[in-house]
C-alpha cells in the first residue's frame, strides 16, 4: 500500500495511529476499561467482529485496565485496506459501558 493510499485511509479511522514497527506499520488504538472482565468482554466483542470479516488483530491487555490492540496483515507484514475496514467495525461496536472515563491515549 502506498503512503497516499495510507494516509487517504486513516483520515477515515481518525482515532487509530499509525506505528512502525521495525519496518512493519500498523494501526494501533488505545482504550482504558473499568476492569479486567470487562478487558476481556471488549475482546469478545472484538474477537466476534474479527471472526466475521476472517481478519485478526492482535489483542493487548496489560496493567489490568489497559488494552491495546494493533493491526496489520501478517502475510504481507504492512497494512492492507483490509486492516482499516477492521479497525473502522471495532470503532463502531458498543463497548461503551466497558469503558473507564479516562481516555486513554
Ligand atoms: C487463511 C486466513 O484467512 C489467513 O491466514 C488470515 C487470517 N487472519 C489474518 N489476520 C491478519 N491480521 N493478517 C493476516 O494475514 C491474516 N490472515
Amino acid at each position: 500500500m502506498t503512503a497516499e493510499a495510507t494516509n487517504e485511509l486513516i483520515r477515515q479511522v481518525p482515532e487509530w495511529n499509525l506505528e512502525n514497527e521495525g519496518s512493519t506499520m500498523k494501526l494501533s488504538r488505545s482504550w482504558k476499561v473499568k476492569t479486567f472482565l470487562k478487558g476481556l468482554e471488549f475482546f469478545e466483542a472484538v474477537a466476534n467482529v474479527a471472526e466475521a470479516e476472517g481478519h485478526h488483530p492482535d489483542l493487548h491487555l496489560v496493567g489490568w485496565n489497559n488494552v491495546k490492540i494493533d493491526i496489520w496483515t501478517h502475510a504481507i507484514g504492512g497494512l492492507t485496506e483490509n486492516d482499516f475496514i477492521l479497525a473502522a467495525k471495532i470503532d463502531g461496536l458498543n463497548v461503551h459501558h466497558l469503558l473507564s472515563r479516562k481516555v486513554a491515549k
